[in-house]
């Protein structure tokens, strides 16, 4: 079972090695025992990940109890809630790289024989599946859990409440002591943001793809069966390495077309898009931004979770979670039944235990035959504004289209300058752009101005495309991830104030409605700017950072 680790423990050579593991707690009877890594990603600087240590020391008992030799080391994480809208912001996507990196590094580093991932915070996700995706060795994810819901007033809040009453309260609609209410209690303590935001997104794919354990990924932070979950993550992760049962013979193809049902199904985030395409390219699965056309066009929005819907994703758990909607799509043909999961059991005998009647409650959880929506939400959008394609939500919304004139920022700083300072109107088409992966650089996330959009009660009436991203509490006629990007010269960067530009949800079309010479004349004056960056985390990234259309990737 220590196929990998016997390189730092066997023979007279590896003495000074077998040393230092002694040091470590290893005794004479535990050199052939699997070295186990746990990445954990345990943080006081968010409430994502400030409940993880107990999990990590769950799993970590678990892991020594049934025969492995549990290590455990760190990860980083950023918060994107506390650095949304600002600078720090550009360094979230980058993290998921550092994440990926730093797992990789350790558990290569130390010859590991496998890895238990913990993580909370958006990017944790995707980093751990990279770095599980890139490595191969056999491994597990296990999710900090989501956050309750915050209580004020008598209303349910979350942090997206909070974004959204900023807008409310520069649109005059709410007063100081309404926000400072919100503000104190929109977060009751620890867990990922509690709507089908990004952190639960990926949380529920990475279930659907069968590398975490199920119902874990829409479990409470604070509820005992978390931490329950993650001791019983351990004793399955060293079961696969007995088995030699290895990532990428459970994450194929398939899996990820079953990870885009299910985020299709719930509702997800956008950044699904991009972190699945970036899992696909570290396992070196073929998988294209068009495949999520094809995925959504079959699938329909059968949850009804915040953003756009009524519900939080613990409340989608008590009814269910992920492996009641599985089973929904299993039984309409919209799942891969055949897949291999992280058990060792397929996903069809991982559901048989759920009955084929309709969930119980059909508030949360619609039946296949009544969908909130008859197609998927996440739309891959082309034109010549966007000729590597571009991500949008297009469900929710009042009006499919919108042609607009432009209303061009350099910036998410100088737009939300405009929208709270009562400048953009009705009709209008924001384009903010030098956001993108190299531009920005680290494609920032775009929820303190879309939500600002909306507390303004501009939702309706206001189109918004960039070459940065949205947060998974974004809504609204609102496109992201154009590409080519500015920085690289994409289209984007040719648009001028008061431009018409054209989204239309109904025909996925992304136009600049101005004629192909004036566009030529213009690119060929474009001069690419100076990088933003010249040294440190943000410069490097910038150099290696590919477009955000095969998912932002840095290898
Ligand atoms: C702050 C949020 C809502 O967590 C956002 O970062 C997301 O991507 O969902
Ligand atoms: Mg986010």
């Amino acid at each position: 079972m220590n196929s990998r680790s016997r390189i730092i423990t066997e023979g007279v050579q590896r003495a000074p090695n077998r040393s230092m593991l002694r040091a470590v707690g290893f005794g004479d009877g535990d050199f052939q025992k699997p070295i186990v890594g746990i990445a954990s990603a345990h943080s006081t600087i968010t409430p994502c990940n400030m409940g993880i240590r107990p999990l990590a020391e769950r799993a970590e008992a678990a892991i020594r109890e049934a025969g492995g030799m549990p290590q455990t080391f760190g990860t980083i994480t950023v918060s994107d809630g506390i650095s949304m809208g600002t600078e720090g912001m550009k360094y979230s996507l980058v993290s998921r790289e550092v994440i990926a990196d730093s797992i990789e590094t350790a558990v290569m580093a130390q010859s590991m024989d496998a890895v238990l991932t913990i993580g909370g915070c958006d990017k944790n996700m995707p980093g751990a599946m990279i770095g599980i995706a890139r490595m191969n060795v056999p491994a597990i994810f296990v999710y900090g859990g989501t956050i309750k819901a915050g209580k004020y007033r008598g209303r349910d809040l979350n942090i997206v409440s909070v974004f959204e009453a900023v807008g409310s309260h520069s649109a005059s609609k709410m007063d100081d002591e309404e926000l400072r209410g919100i503000e104190c209690n929109a977060i009751p303590g620890a867990g990922s943001c509690g709507g089908m935001y990004t952190a639960n997104t990926m949380s529920s794919a990475i279930e659907a793809m069968g590398m975490s354990l199920p119902h874990s990924s829409t479990m409470a932070a604070v509820d005992p069966e978390k931490a329950e979950s993650a001791a019983e993550s351990g004793r399955v992760l060293v079961e696969a390495v007995k088995q030699q049962l290895l990532p990428r013979q459970i994450m194929t193809r398939k899996a990820f077309e079953n990870a885009i049902a299910v985020v299709m199904a719930t509702g997800g985030s956008t950044n699904a898009v991009l972190h699945l395409l970036a899992i696909a390219h570290a396992a070196e699965v073929p998988l294209s931004i068009d495949d999520f056309e094809e995925i959504r066009k079959r699938v329909p929005v059968l949850c009804d979770l915040k953003p756009s819907g009524k519900y939080l994703a613990n409340d989608f758990h008590h009814v269910g979670g992920v492996p009641q909607v599985m089973k929904l799509l299993l039984n309409a043909g919209l799942l891969h039944g055949d897949c291999l999961t992280i058990t060792g059991q397929t996903i069809a005998e991982t559901l048989a235990h759920i009955p084929d009647a309709p969930p119980a409650d059909q508030d949360i959880i619609h039946p296949i035959d009544k969908p909130i929506y008859a197609q998927g939400h996440l739309a891959i959008l082309r034109g010549n504004l966007a000729t590597e394609g571009a991500v949008a939500k297009i469900t929710g919304v009042k009006s499919p289209k919108i042609t607009g004139p432009a209303r061009v920022f350099e910036s998410e700083e100088e737009t939300q300058a405009a929208i709270l300072g009562g400048k953009i109107n009705p009709g209008d088409v924001l384009v903010i752009r030098y956001e993108g992966p190299k531009g920005g650089p680290g494609m920032r996330e775009m929820l303190a101005p879309t939500a600002a959009i909306i507390g303004a009660g501009l939702g309706d009436s206001v189109g918004l495309i960039t070459d940065g991203r949205f947060s998974g509490g974004t809504y609204g006629l609102v496109v992201g991830h154009v590409a080519p990007e500015a920085a690289v010269g994409g289209t984007i960067a040719l648009v001028e104030e008061g431009d018409s530009i054209t989204i239309d949800a109904t025909t996925l079309t992304l136009t600049l409605n101005v004629d192909d010479a004036t566009l030529e004349t213009r690119r060929a004056a474009w001069q690419p700017p100076a990088p933003r960056y010249t040294r440190g985390v943000l410069a490097k990234y910038a150099k290696l950072v590919s477009t955000a259309s095969v998912g932002a990737v840095t290898d």
